[in-house]
């Protein structure tokens, strides 16, 4: 059976004159509103895709619409309301991604005939209406950049996905790059490495070890190929090489477990909980496998891990933020950026 496609999703380049490189920066996604009914609409998007739940058969379209999607939304409401940006109305990873986006069309604006934007690969700026805004202003060149510096089909392979699909309605199609994962870019590892040694130097305290946590996925996925894993470890070597720590004083954890499924290991909730009761009393958490800080990293994270080690004992917990839009977190998307435009600028 083939899908008949109208071609007409976006306006043909070729009526728009004169001719661009668009960069879309794409992020993961987060609800337009922090209630329930906006968590719902993104965690139903969300959970549908087959990349995050590989088995989308007739018994989990029965877990999700019977349970998860009736118990879910309004509890992680509460969690996305401790975190939200007040001021704009918006979750932390739009702000953030946004600023990403416009930082980068000042850094780079110069470099010729560049047009940069973001999107969301759930919910909103969708990943088609900028394309779409790409394709009216010109740009026949695309250079899509995944905001996930370890690759995994949960993520990276979904923007393309996505990214496919959308060109795949397009008569006018332009041009497609994407940038790879970025997990042991030298500019990465010291960004993280001094974003590490500036947020201890701002501590009226010395952790006794780091841990480095990164979102996890079910162990089934990685058994099956995927990188991700693998990526995180080497992510974590170079900052343990970077820093001289060895894997008793950066530890690698894994978090935001979903579902009864075994999911990567060590979990972080439970070696939190783990090292408090076996006497450490200070610790310090980095995240380096998100580009942004987001409801994992400000709400997880910073409030609920850290009420879990001072609930076994322990007493200081600091979280330090993601390279965000920070210099050093700039440095390192418009590297990537730049080497990918090669040919093209
Ligand atoms: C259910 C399976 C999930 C997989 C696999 C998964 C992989 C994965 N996710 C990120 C980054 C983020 N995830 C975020 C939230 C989030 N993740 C899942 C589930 C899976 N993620 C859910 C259900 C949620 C929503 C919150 C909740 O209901 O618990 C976020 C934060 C978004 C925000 O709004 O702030 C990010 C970022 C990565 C890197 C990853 C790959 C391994
Ligand atoms: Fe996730
Ligand atoms: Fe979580």
């Amino acid at each position: 059976m083939s899908t008949v496609i109208p071609f007409e999703s976006a306006k043909p380049a070729a009526e728009a004159a004169p001719e661009r490189v668009g960069v879309l920066l794409v992020n993961l996604g987060t609800p337009d509103t922090a209630d329930a009914a906006g968590v719902r609409v993104y965690l139903e998007e969300f959970l549908s895709d087959p990349r995050v739940i590989e088995d989308q058969g007739l018994l989990w379209k029965l877990i999700l619409n019977g349970i998860i999607l009736r118990v879910r939304p309004a509890r992680k409401a509460r969690d996305y309301l401790k975190i939200w940006n007040v001021e704009k109305n918006e979750s932390p990873l739009k702000t953030i991604t946004r600023s990403q986006a416009d930082k980068l069309t000042a850094d780079i604006a110069d470099r010729g005939s560049l047009v940069v934007d973001w999107a969301m690969r759930y919910g909103n700026p969708s990943i088609s209406s900028r394309i779409e805004a790409l394709a009216a202003q010109g740009c026949n060149r695309l250079l899509v950049v995944p905001l996930y510096p370890q690759y995994s089909a949960a993520t990276s392979a979904t923007v393309c996905d996505e990214v496919f699909r959308v060109l795949a309605g397009m008569r006018a199609q332009p041009i497609l790059r994407v940038t790879p994962p970025y997990y042991v870019e030298p500019d990465y590892i010291e960004a993280l490495a001094g974003s590490i040694n500036a947020h201890l130097a701002s501590l009226p305290f010395q952790p006794e070890l780091i841990l480095a946590s990164y979102h996890g996925m079910p162990k089934a996925y990685v058994e099956k190929g995927d990188p991700y894993e693998a990526q995180c470890i080497a992510t974590t070597d170079a900052l343990r090489k970077r820093l001289g720590l060895d894997a008793n004083r950066l530890i690698l954890t894994f978090q935001s477990r979903f579902g009864n499924a075994e999911w990567l290991q060590p979990y972080t909730d439970k070696t939190v909980e783990r090292l408090a009761k076996e006497g450490v009393r200070r610790i310090v958490v980095v995240t380096p496998g998100f580009s942004a800080d987001c409801l994992e990293t400000l709400e997880e994270i910073a409030q609920e891990n850290a009420e879990i080690f001072r609930h076994n004992g322990g007493e200081q917990f600091s979280a330090i933020p993601c390279l965000n839009d920070s210099d050093a977190g700039m440095d390192v998307i418009r590297t990537l950026v730049l080497r990918e435009l090669q040919g093209w600028i």
